[in-house]
């Protein structure tokens, strides 16, 4: 079909004039009727409603001998019942349904289904525009070529029964007096009957003379000479004779083949179009349920008109849950008014919106999807849907604002990270530049946190920081910030006015810490040591502030700890010097600057010497004799202890071996061994290899460990003291009183002596309880079979008092200091004369 009048309907079309009588009105009247409004069909009407329909045609059914025909009432010779067709149908449709009936004609109905016209085969195929087709056709292949022609003297009625019987539209009358050809057509017909009674002969019905057309001319030429002369039959004659006729109807069959054959293409093209939506509708479909995303189709009055299944599994509800409802179904509440509108008006002006929003499911848990809504215009109609396509991203937004979270949050305390401060410091020192303010940032180091966290564990120690930390936030100001660097690392970031205002804080924060903290059933005491540096007198740059408030913070806990320290250039020196002793260490443990010195024992019984104990001395030549409360923590530090240990054991070993060689009888040599070294379950290889190596007895040696070695993990540092014991190398607890005294450790572990710390003996004998301290560390020692040592003796008083509480033995000034190895052996000479 052609393309422009593809979409045309029948009311494009038709004859909007329904010519019609009622069933009783007499043939004749009809006919008049039909002339007077010049159509070829009329319809009949009973009780106001279409009945029947009688078309020229029919006349050919009529009996003109009848000399009543003029009185038949039309509704014995009507058609019915009629077929009738929407004026809004497309004409293509019309088409199949005149195809489908077999008829001519068809009776137009308007939108209330009211008869408005009429449309005949012709007016569709006049309106197809295939006039090129005609063009091309010669007249050759159309005309009837077996036309009757009958004599001019030829009854009337005889003629309309011959052009019946032989189903001839149209019949050549020719006259032979006058040597002329004449036609009657079916419309000639409608005459008869008007005229029934005076005519009887064919030439008084035929007209004349012919419109002839030559079987070379186009089928196009032909149409034109009939409309130019408004008749319907042309005779075809070729020299002179005539071959047949042409009529209208042979044209519009022609058209109609190609109009039918046009049809036929376009219908084919329509299915293979439909096949080709149904698949995509099919696969659309497939798709849709398979998506993982939820989908949910609206009306454009928003009424849900379908979801998929990943809908109900996305928010819970069923398919017949929702549908017919609206969308705000899954509102969770959370956005206001001008969120819609922002929305909506991005649909409108472009179509569609793309963001993230939060739903509720049917369950009431809210979460958050990614949603985008298309609008779509459905295709040949105004009609709107929209299409929300989502996905849940609940836990993706979690995780993202947990790796926020973890990027810029102490996931212990939750206080911001040294990433998060660093950036608050950048922006309160551009502040602060601007509008002249004074900050201070304050490092805030917990006191012997390690201790804590290896004696009662690590769950503890986490637990005493999160308390810290809720501690010093709750004596900030909004606007401070207080954040985590790392362990036992707190810093402040505050605007200040004045330096006492800093130093109140501190002291606050001291005097809040001091408060003991219940952790796990006990209370447990910590301290912290503070430095602050102020903006801008102290640094101008963030670095410079950190540093020096580090280095102030290291001095506090030079000075013993518990104690704030605000900055000062003086500070920076020992700093430096701090750094200047790290990497000197490094290179004292590769070349050999470390030495033993030896402090011994006495028995108080005996009154003689009962053991060494070796301690290690560092003597650098640029930075002068360092003490090992210094370098052992650099040791720990750096990572270094270990090595130093083992140093420091095969010294002790080559030292038991020299006095073995010399004949030197001094008991045990006690050796100081770091925690470390016991909980990596190393030290009873470590010993047993440097035994082996100077073919020594473990009777020989003396391990001196404190309580913290075996807080962090028991069960190993009980294997290696085992294995220690089965060497049968012995095994001290220093600083026994200072850490947390677990008494069972002594009854669990193979300890053989106790060494009570020189903090107690230095206060003895006095009134304030340390005396009975000792006493009872004594008491107990001895119950439990454990050899007594006090350490830090420096006192004859002391000296005394221990000998009295049945003490067994002493180390300290006062019998000896720690001597260096000449020393040792001219002392060890002196004890024993030749
Ligand atoms: N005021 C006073 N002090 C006295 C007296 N008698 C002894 N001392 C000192 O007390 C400390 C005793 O050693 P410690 O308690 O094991 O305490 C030691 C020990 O824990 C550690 N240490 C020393 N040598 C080593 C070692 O080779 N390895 C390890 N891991 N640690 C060591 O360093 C700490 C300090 O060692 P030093 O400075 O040598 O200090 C030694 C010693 O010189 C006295 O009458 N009065």
């Amino acid at each position: 079909m052609p393309k422009s009048s593809r979409y045309q309907k029948v009311c494009d079309v038709f004859t909007n004039k329904v010519i019609s009588c009622v069933k009783h009105t007499h043939l004749i009247e009809a006919v008049r009727l039909m002339r007077a409004h010049n159509v070829s069909a009329i319809f009949v009407q009973e009780h106001r409603s279409i009945c029947g329909i009688w078309t020229e045609a029919d006349c050919m059914k009529l009996d003109f001998n009848n000399p009543q025909i003029k009185s038949v009432e039309i509704a014995s010779v009507m058609s019915s019942p009629v077929i009738s067709i929407s004026s809004q149908r497309l004409l293509s449709d019309a088409a199949l349904v005149f195809h489908q009936y077999s008829v001519r004609h068809l009776l137009v109905t308007d939108e209330s289904a009211l008869p408005c016209g009429v449309i005949s085969i012709t007016d569709i195929v006049r309106n197809q525009g295939l006039d090129h087709y005609l063009q091309f056709r010669p007249v050759n292949e159309q005309y009837s070529k077996n036309i009757s022609i009958v004599p001019a003297n030829m009854g009337v009625s005889e003629a309309v029964k011959l052009m019946y019987e032989r189903n001839e539209k149209v019949i050549l009358v020719f006259n032979k007096q006058q040597n002329e050809h004449g036609i009657i057509t079916q419309r000639d017909l409608l005459h008869l009957i008007i005229e029934h009674e005076s005519k009887h002969f064919c030439w008084d019905f035929a007209s004349w003379p012919l419109y002839q057309i030559s079987p070379k001319n186009s089928l196009f030429d032909a149409y034109r000479l009939m409309s130019d002369n408004n008749v319907r039959h042309l005779v075809v004659t070729d020299t002179q004779e005539i071959k047949g006729v042409l009529s209208l109807e042979h044209l519009i069959n022609e058209i109609e083949s190609a109009y039918c054959s046009e049809l036929e293409k376009v219908l084919a093209q329509r299915d293979i179009a439909l096949q080709h939506s149904q698949r995509n509708l099919y696969l659309a479909n497939k798709i849709i349920d398979a998506s993982l995303d939820g989908i949910m189709i609206t009306q454009q009055d928003g009424v849900i008109i379908q979801v998929n299944p990943a809908f109900t599994t996305l928010t819970g509800y069923q398919e017949y849950e929702v549908i017919g409802k609206q969308p705000k179904i899954l509102s969770s509440g959370k956005h206001g008014k001008s969120f819609y509108i922002k929305m909506w008006q991005s649909i409108a002006d472009k179509g569609v919106w793309q963001g993230e929003i939060c739903n509720r499911k049917k369950n009431g848990d809210l979460y958050t999807e990614w949603l985008s809504i298309i609008q779509i215009r459905e295709p040949n109609c105004s009609e709107v849907v929209y299409a929300a396509i989502f996905s849940d991203i609940t836990e993706r937004k979690n995780a993202e604002e947990k790796i926020v979270q973890l990027a810029y949050f102490d996931e212990l305390t939750g206080l911001p990270n040294r990433r998060l401060f660093n950036d608050r410091l950048s922006m309160a020192l551009a502040a602060a530049h601007r509008n002249n303010d004074m900050l201070a940032v304050m490092f805030i180091d917990l006191d012997r946190f390690k201790e804590i966290n290896d004696s009662l564990g690590h769950s503890a120690g986490d637990e005493l920081l999160k308390m810290v930390a809720k501690r010093l936030q709750a004596l900030l100001c909004e606007g401070d910030t207080l954040a985590r660097l790392g362990g036992d690392e707190f810093v402040v970031l505050c605007e200040v006015d004045n330096i006492a205002s800093v130093i109140s804080l501190a002291d606050q924060i001291l005097n809040h810490l001091n408060i003991p903290f219940q952790l796990e059933g006990l209370e447990v005491g910590a301290t912290a040591s503070i430095g602050a540096a102020i903006y801008p007198e102290d640094g101008l740059d963030s670095e410079t502030l950190l540093k020096h408030a580090d280095i102030a913070m290291y001095r506090s806990k030079e000075i013993g700890r518990n104690s704030f320290q605000l900055f000062k250039s003086s500070m920076n020196a020992r700093s430096l010097e701090r750094l200047a002793m790290m990497s000197r260490f490094q290179h004292a443990l590769e070349n050999d600057e470390f030495e033993l010195y030896f402090q011994p024992k006495q028995c108080l019984k005996t009154q003689t010497i009962k053991g060494v104990e070796a301690l290690l001395r560092w003597y650098d030549p640029t930075l002068g004799m360092i003490s090992p409360a210094q370098f052992i923590p650099l040791a720990e530090e750096l990572g270094l202890i270990v090595k130093l240990d083992l140093w420091v054991l095969n010294n002790a070993g080559m030292q038991l071996a020299l006095w073995q060689q010399k004949g030197i009888k001094a008991g045990r040599l006690a050796v100081n061994v770091s925690a470390c070294h016991l909980s990596q379950g190393k030290l009873s290889k470590s010993v047993e290899q440097m035994l082996k190596r100077y073919n020594l007895s473990g009777d020989c040696l003396e391990i001196e460990l404190t309580e913290s070695s075996f807080i962090s993990s028991f069960s190993q540092a009980k294997k290696q003291l085992q294995q220690l014991k089965k060497m049968d190398v012995h095994i001290a607890l220093d600083d026994f009183g200072t850490g947390y005294s677990a008494l069972s450790y002594l009854t669990k572990l193979p300890i053989d002596t106790l060494k009570i710390d020189a903090s107690f003996i230095a206060k003895i004998p006095d009134a304030y309880g340390n005396s009975e301290v000792v006493a009872a560390i004594i008491a107990m020692a001895t119950s439990l079979n454990l050899c007594v040592v006090a350490e830090g003796v420096e006192k004859q008083t002391q000296y005394n008092y221990l000998q009295s509480l049945g003490c067994d033995v002493i180390q300290g000034y006062y019998y000896c200091r720690p001597l260096a190895q000449r020393q040792w052996f001219e002392f060890y000479a002196q004890l024993t004369p030749a």
